[in-house]
């Protein structure tokens, strides 16, 4: 059974545990819901609380599933969206199958949510609304992360811009931001060797004397083949990895395995 049944509700009428931040700013969900391209098929929307953006998804044209762990507020959606299935269930469990997914996300679950996301393989769109700095952070704005070089091969992200805390209700401690992520229909790194590739970011990440001798060290390779390789990329001699743009990491990688 779904973990919420019990939990008390805040004086906002929004319940602080399950993240319950509903957005009413309406040029926010118009903006979220026009990246949203029906024509890829199926959405499914996680955390749909009282459907701001359920009502505006459903008539988009392709069927809409909704998950909320909030059951009551589950059983009013059903009943004011007839055309849109809603279901009692947790999107920390339930599988996350649909061309699109649309989430509002409850901030306390934006890590683990955004895992469970990232390694599903059933959808090919999403469009999410999390914390502002996870946001731009994600889409490598100031700098890219050891996550966003890891997940560059497979998917693209793409910010598109910030939600001040006031356009929710309650108001969350810290603005929003959107953020797309498209899974790239043909991945830049062959998937047989996302792990080892996953391993080289990682230690070009931890670092070395230099970025050079970082990337030689990753890549199994000696550090001149790795400072060729670089040059080749465009990547300049005192970059951090920080530095290196999604796309030059995977041009990077194929080019230490030549
Ligand atoms: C930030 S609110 C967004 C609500 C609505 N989509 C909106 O934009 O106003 C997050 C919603 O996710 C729900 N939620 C929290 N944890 C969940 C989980 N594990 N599975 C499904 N829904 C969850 C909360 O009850 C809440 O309604």
């Amino acid at each position: 059974m779904p973990r919420s049944s019990h939990m008390p509700r805040s004086s906002h009428g929004g319940r602080h545990e399950l993240g319950q931040n509903f957005l009413h700013h309406q040029p926010t969900i118009r903006h979220l819901v026009s990246l949203v391209d029906p024509a890829l098929g199926p959405i499914l929307e996680i955390g749909a609380g009282s459907g701001a953006i359920t009502r505006m998804l459903a008539t988009l044209g392709p069927p809409v599933t909704a998950l909320e762990l909030d059951e009551h507020r589950a059983r009013a959606l059903r009943h004011a969206l007839p055309s849109v299935t809603v279901l009692h269930a947790d999107a920390m469990r339930h599988p996350l199958h649909a061309a699109t997914l649309v989430s509002n996300v409850p901030f306390h679950l934006t890590t683990p949510l955004l895992r469970r996301v990232l390694t599903s393989r059933g959808w090919s769109r999403c469009v999410l609304l999390t914390q502002w700095e996870v946001a731009r952070k994600r889409a490598s704005v100031g700098g890219g992360t050891l996550l966003s070089a890891q997940s560059a091969p497979w998917y693209e992200f793409e910010l598109h811009g910030r939600v001040p805390s006031r356009h929710f209700a309650p108001a969350p401690s810290v603005d929003g931001g959107i953020l797309s992520i498209s899974r790239r229909a043909k991945p830049l790194v062959p998937v047989a060797q996302r792990a080892s590739y996953e391993a080289f970011a990682r230690e070009v990440f931890v670092g070395g004397r230099s970025l050079a001798h970082a990337v030689g060290s990753g890549a199994r390779r000696d550090t001149g083949a790795a400072a060729r390789a670089l040059r080749e990329v465009g990547i300049a001699r005192d970059a951090r990895a920080r530095d290196i743009r999604p796309e030059q990491w995977s041009a990077l990688w194929s080019a230490l395995r030549r």
